[in-house]
């Protein structure tokens, strides 16, 4: 048994021409320099769907449509339990900004391994990586 708390945050899955958007995380953030699928915290009262929404708007100022929610992962971190719940989504509109994270990448599948992603990331690079050869059968 654990008492550590649970955050639920969202992050956003977007695919574009075979590659996947991913950012880092900046200096002075939490987990910095850890690459990610980018998204945050889900407010009281917000759906997921209005979370990543939202989030995408303030760190990237772009306006997404969700396609698809997954089911979320579960990772223990040393002082709170992530559960990250991926968000299929698309950009519909906006030119892609950079607001908070240090950098983003368009980056082919095979290729996720090789960034420094956050731990409880690692779990959606498998799982992308796994969807990716079933498709390609
Ligand atoms: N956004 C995001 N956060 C992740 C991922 N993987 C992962 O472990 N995290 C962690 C980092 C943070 O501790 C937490 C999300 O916080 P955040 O800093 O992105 O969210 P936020 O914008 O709502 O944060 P805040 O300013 O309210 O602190 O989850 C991921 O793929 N995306």
């Amino acid at each position: 048994m654990t008492d550590l708390p649970t955050i639920a945050v969202v992050c956003a899955v977007i695919k574009q021409q075979d590659s996947y958007f991913i950012a880092q995380r900046s200096a002075k953030m939490k987990m910095p320099l850890k690459w990610e699928f980018p998204g945050g915290k889900v407010e009281k009262g917000e759906t997921n769907a209005q979370a990543i929404m939202r989030e995408m708007k303030e760190e990237f100022d772009v306006n997404v449509e969700v396609i698809q929610e997954h089911p979320f992962y579960l990772h223990q971190y040393p002082n709170f339990i992530l559960q990250l719940s991926p968000m299929e989504v698309e950009i519909t509109s906006g030119k892609l900004t950079l607001k908070e994270h240090a950098n983003y990448r368009w980056v082919a599948v095979k290729d996720l391994f090789t960034y420094d992603f956050s731990e409880g990331d690692v779990n959606i690079v498998k799982a992308l990586n796994k969807r990716d050869k079933a498709l390609n059968q």
